[in-house]
């Protein structure tokens, strides 16, 4: 064999499992007749496999993309501890161009896959916060970058744990993330202070809310500052997750159980 096929046939060897992050119909096919165990993950699951995570997010960082995947397939038993598994991904394109072999531990949990599938908001209500944060990271409020703050599922708690800023305009309103008009009203409200409160099911709570919550053995990095520290305290102290607009440096980062699980840049979606 040739050396470039020396190098890719070390990366395969042996392993328990193959990954395939959004694959073409037809690769896919080409496993399935070859017999060869296989778990897609992607944002659909198009070629009805019967192994399958799927992809809330497109995930940029191709390490954070397979650290989903991985965490997805460990959480519905398809591969354990101590397993080797390749992982066909893009990584310069959308297209496979690339494979990555790593083995599966506990101890690499990073949390990412549990932060949407077992929070107690609805996954696709997770999502919906992540594009609007994502939307308005990309564009700020008219030209200016903005910083914005979202409170996920336990609403009833975070309100206990919060106070107002000022008027809530969403009172008397039963609006959902992920409706297009909440999106502008979202965005529009993102210009005052404090927190958005979101529960479970996508309904908007409220807006203008200053986080109180306790913040004793909340591990945040350091260079974060006021906004950052509440909402990881405010996902320890109660059942929430909390979605994060820096308006200093622009990046979106998720907390839950008091700690950063994920940090994208918005520009690259
Ligand atoms: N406890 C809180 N609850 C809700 N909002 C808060 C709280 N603390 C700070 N904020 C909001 O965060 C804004 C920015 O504060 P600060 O600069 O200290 O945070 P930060 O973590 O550095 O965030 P950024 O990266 O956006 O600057 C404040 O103007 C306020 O609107
Ligand atoms: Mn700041």
């Amino acid at each position: 064999m040739s050396p470039p096929a020396d190098l890719l046939s070390d990366l395969v060897a042996d392993v328990d499992e193959t990954f395939l992050f959004s694959p073409t119909g037809s690769m896919y096919d080409r496993f399935l007749e070859a017999d060869e165990p296989v778990v897609v993950v992607a944002a659909g699951n198009e070629h009805d496999a019967e192994r399958y995570v799927e992809l809330p997010l497109s995930f940029e960082n191709v390490r954070d993309r397979i650290r989903f995947g991985v965490e997805g397939a460990m959480d519905k038993d398809y591969v354990e501890d101590g397993d080797t598994v390749a992982c066909a991904v893009g990584v310069l394109d959308e297209a496979i161009d690339a494979v990555i072999r790593t083995t599966v531990s506990a101890s690499m949990h990073s949390g990412i896959y549990d932060l949407f599938a077992n929070s107690r908001a609805d996954p696709n209500v997770i999502r919906d916060v992540f594009d609007v944060a994502i939307e308005l990271g990309k564009k700020g409020q008219k030209g200016k970058p903005v910083g914005a703050l979202f409170v996920v599922g336990d609403a009833g708690k975070v309100m206990n744990k919060s106070r107002p800023l000022s008027y809530n305009p969403f009172e008397k309103s039963h609006v959902h993330v992920g409706d297009p008009i909440v999106n502008v009203m979202l965005k529009e409200f993102s210009r005052l202070d404090g927190a958005f409160v979101i529960s479970d099911s996508g309904k908007i709570v409220s807006a203008y809310r200053y986080l109180e919550p306790a913040a004793e053995g909340v591990d945040i990095p350091k260079g974060l500052g006021a906004r950052h520290m509440a909402a990881g305290a405010i996902t320890r102290d109660t059942n929430s997750i909390a979605i994060v607009l820096s308006e200093s440096d622009g990046l979106v980062r998720a907390f839950k159980g008091g700690k950063l699980l994920l940090e994208l840049d918005p520009e690259e979606y």
